[in-house]
């Protein structure tokens, strides 16, 4: 029996509750598709900080690396933002993504038909919406230096980031782009800033000169500006997003409203070797966190996304996914998309339905 070796963390605010639930689920599903999952509780973030005092132990960056796939679920919380920024639980999340060389972000948005009157926006203008995002993880401002804050002679104080990419950042998220374009539709919108960036002129003509090799790939190009605004204009003009770590970021958070809430939204965080990171695209939703609030299914489908990616366990992944869709058929809805003539549940309560879809 093939057998897997998981590293889970938890994290901080709605982390437990959500990861509570993909275990049971992933647990049911390997029991039923016959294989085995070791899973591997580590501490990261706020929880990490708590018990270690700080974000990113050794041993939990140790324990990732000596595993098949790692299940995140989000870090972070109020209590930790005065802290220098190197021992915030961001921090510890960025170094966990560097550590792993974890350079490309895949967030999905498809519309679960169950769902087409749960987003801000009218049903016609997200049906049949289905693209992906590809961000560069690794790079970019959230890593360049320098960095920092400095005293000005005149009293002032300045804070500053530096926004930089190399030409083989650029060259290997784009060819992850290319090939996953070429695996859907075959259209890549690459998203930068060219008209005012340096760093982004550089990211434009690397994807340009990339084209060549993938003629079958439509290829265009989107300020950012306009990108946002698209996206909400006109969703189902995009494929496949291609953008940097910190345009992807935020385009991301903004995608998720077309499927009717954040809560919604997986990831998978991939390098060139070793294992996957597996992440909602949320955070740790303090403001409702403890309170078994929260939507745990962006959590199970990035559970389903690392059954697929990391483990190839394409009928688990498929059984879990379609345990999403039956019971936001069945008309259960967690708070954060609640609906007139709907049931609402709690978080533990979804995490009931989805082991009795499965069963
Ligand atoms: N990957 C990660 O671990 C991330 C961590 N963060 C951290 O999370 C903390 C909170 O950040 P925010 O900007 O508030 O973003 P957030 O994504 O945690 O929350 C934004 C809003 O969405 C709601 N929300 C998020 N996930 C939900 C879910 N599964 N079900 C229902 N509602 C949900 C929250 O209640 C909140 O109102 C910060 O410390 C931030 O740094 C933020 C983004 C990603
Ligand atoms: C909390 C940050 C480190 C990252 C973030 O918001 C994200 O990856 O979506
Ligand atoms: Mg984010």
């Amino acid at each position: 029996m093939a057998s897997y070796r998981i590293t889970l963390l938890a994290g901080d605010g709605i982390g437990p509750e959500i990861t509570a639930i993909a275990v049971k689920l992933l647990e049911r599903v390997a029991q039923q598709f016959n294989f085995q999952l070791d899973f591997d509780h580590q501490p990261v973030g706020g929880d990490a900080i708590e018990k270690f005092g700080e974000p990113l132990p050794a041993s939990t960056l140790a324990a990732c690396k000596a595993s098949d796939a790692v299940l995140l679920a989000a870090i972070g919380a109020p209590k930790y933002d005065n802290l220098p920024r190197q021992q915030r639980p961001e921090s510890g999340l960025l170094a966990l993504r560097a550590g792993l060389d974890l350079f490309a972000n895949l967030r999905p948005v498809a519309i679960v038909p169950a769902l087409i009157d749960a987003s801000s926006l009218r049903p016609e203008v997200i049906s049949g919406v289905d693209l992906l995002v590809v961000r560069e993880l690794t790079g970019g401002i959230y890593f360049g230096q320098p960095k920092g804050r400095v005293q000005l002679e005149n009293g002032e104080e300045r804070g500053f980031n530096t926004m930089t990419y190399s030409s083989s950042e650029v060259d290997r998220i784009a060819k992850v782009a290319f090939d996953l374009a070429r695996q859907r539709r075959g259209v890549l919108c690459s998203v930068d800033k060219a008209n005012v960036l340096d760093v982004s002129q550089l990211w434009r003509d690397r994807v340009n000169e990339m084209a060549g090799a993938y003629p079958d790939v439509n290829l265009s190009h989107m300020y950012v500006d306009n990108a946002a605004m698209q996206l909400v204009r006109q969703p189902r003009q995009f494929d496949v997003l291609l953008t940097s770590n910190l345009f992807g970021d935020i385009l991301s958070d903004e995608a998720a409203m077309l499927t009717g809430s954040i809560g919604m939204l997986p990831s998978a965080s991939l390098g060139s070797s070793g294992p996957g990171l597996f992440e909602p695209v949320h955070g740790s939703a303090p403001d409702i966190a403890g309170q078994d609030l929260a939507n745990p299914l962006a959590m199970v489908l990035s559970a389903a996304m690392m059954l697929r990616i990391g483990l190839k366990q394409d009928a688990a992944a498929l059984a879990l996914e379609n345990a999403v869709s039956a019971v936001l058929e069945q008309g259960f809805r967690t708070g954060d998309l609640m609906a007139d003539g709907c049931t609402k549940l709690a978080c533990s309560a979804m995490g009931e339905e989805l082991l009795r879809a499965l069963a």
